[in-house]
């Protein structure tokens, strides 16, 4: 959201700094079930995995969702009995991808992509290495813990947003910088699984050229120049974030993330089998029905912001289910903070005048996490009104 990069995360109790620097609270206070309840009656905000494991039989007030925005408890009947699928794009050049990845962007700001050069088993290995964390003792993972002062903390969290006021999402999260090389520190990541940090670097360098790929496709489709998009963006602030949604005990009242657009050009994402993802389409909430070995292609604010709207950035959220944790690999492509981003001026015509003020990159990170998401509110802000 995303992620979105750089999420203040978990207001824990402070304890010393444990000697990675990073202020942890271990158990017991997360071993006894008593005392997560009341850490939940008193607002502390948890890891979420620890309130799952505890075995809740009721999700705790700051998880509740206003009735209005909670998951449809006939969603995987209704996606059983057809519906329009989320697209799928085949890269294969021998199948000239443009008019299909044209629509999707168009119609949807979003799609799964096959035949995309990645490995397979690079794919799984991340999302191995992610699991690998996750289930290790709770004592370890908050090691790793981001700090939970500040806005572009890389670590193991559990909110998005600094907002004590919000609904809390039913989500872990460990989020990376990953890019430009001079923010890459692996030794702030985990050194297990053994190949966690090399698998992280690997993969961290193959999203960004599938994302310069698509990028160059997106602008090809515009009618624009291949390097248009990506000259606008500039470096590529790139943020890998892995989230894990624990079972919810009621998961019909509860999301694992709440609705948004990601607030940068691309998000390249991978799921497990279990699904969740769910894409906003004319009002509907259409799930994204895991596809082994796809990518799903996430367009981000800044892309239809250089579109002038002519492509869009999908609505998203999360749903959870009582039975199944599900793991899911975020790679954000971002400008940096200093870019100003505006409609290409080839796309403001009569009939599609300009749409969206200028903005610093910087500013539009700012104001979404002081406002944060609710789906398109931080892009709507720069609509012009003619
Ligand atoms: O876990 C997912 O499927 C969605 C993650 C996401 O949208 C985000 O991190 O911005
Ligand atoms: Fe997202």
């Amino acid at each position: 959201m995303g992620n979105r990069p750089n999420h203040p995360c978990s207001a824990l109790p402070v304890q010393p700094p444990t000697p990675t620097g990073e202020n942890t609270r271990l158990p017991p206070l997360l071993s006894n079930r008593d005392s997560m309840e009341a850490a939940g009656a008193i607002g502390i905000p948890q890891r979420v995995q620890a309130l799952a494991e505890v075995g809740l039989s009721h999700l705790p007030p700051q998880y509740i969702q206003p009735p209005d925005l909670r998951p449809d408890p006939h969603r995987r009947e209704a996606a059983d009995q057809g519906g329009v699928p989320v697209p799928v794009v085949d890269l294969d050049p021998s199948v000239d991808p443009l008019p299909r990845l044209h629509r999707a962007c168009a119609k949807w700001g979003a799609f799964q992509v096959v035949n995309h050069g990645i490995p397979a088993r690079l794919l799984e290995e991340m999302k191995a290495a992610g699991l690998g964390f996750f289930r290790s003792p709770m004592e370890t993972k908050l090691q790793y813990a981001c700090d939970p002062g500040a806005a572009a903390s890389e670590g193991y969290g559990s909110r998005m947003l600094a907002k004590d006021d919000g609904v809390l999402d039913w989500r872990d999260y460990f989020d990376h910088h990953t890019l430009p090389e001079s923010r890459r520190n692996p030794s702030r990541w985990p050194d297990f699984p053994h190949n966690y940090r090399d698998v992280v670097v690997e993969y961290s360098n193959n999203m960004k050229e599938l994302a310069q790929k698509l990028l160059r496709m997106i602008s090809e489709s515009l009618g624009l120049p291949p390097s248009y998009v990506e000259e606008t963006v500039g470096e590529d602030y790139q943020n890998i974030t892995i989230s894990y949604y624990s079972p919810c005990p009621q998961p019909d009242l509860a999301l694992g993330l709440q609705a948004h657009s990601d607030m940068g050009a691309i998000t390249l994402l991978i799921q497990d089998d279990v699904g969740g993802l769910e894409v906003l389409q004319d009002g509907e909430w259409i799930p994204v029905q895991p596809l082994p070995g796809a990518i799903i292609v996430i367009l981000a604010d800044q892309t239809e912001i250089i579109s002038n709207g002519l492509f869009k950035s999908a609505i998203h959220r999360a749903v959870v289910n009582a039975h199944r944790a599900r793991l899911s690999v975020a790679t954000f492509y971002d400008p940096s903070k200093t870019r100003r981003i505006s409609p290409a001026p080839q796309l403001v015509t009569k009939s599609c005048p300009l749409k969206y003020q200028e903005v610093l990159y910087g500013d539009y990170v700012s104001s979404w996490y002081s406002k944060g998401p609710e789906g398109k509110r931080n892009i709507d802000g720069l609509l012009i009104h003619h």
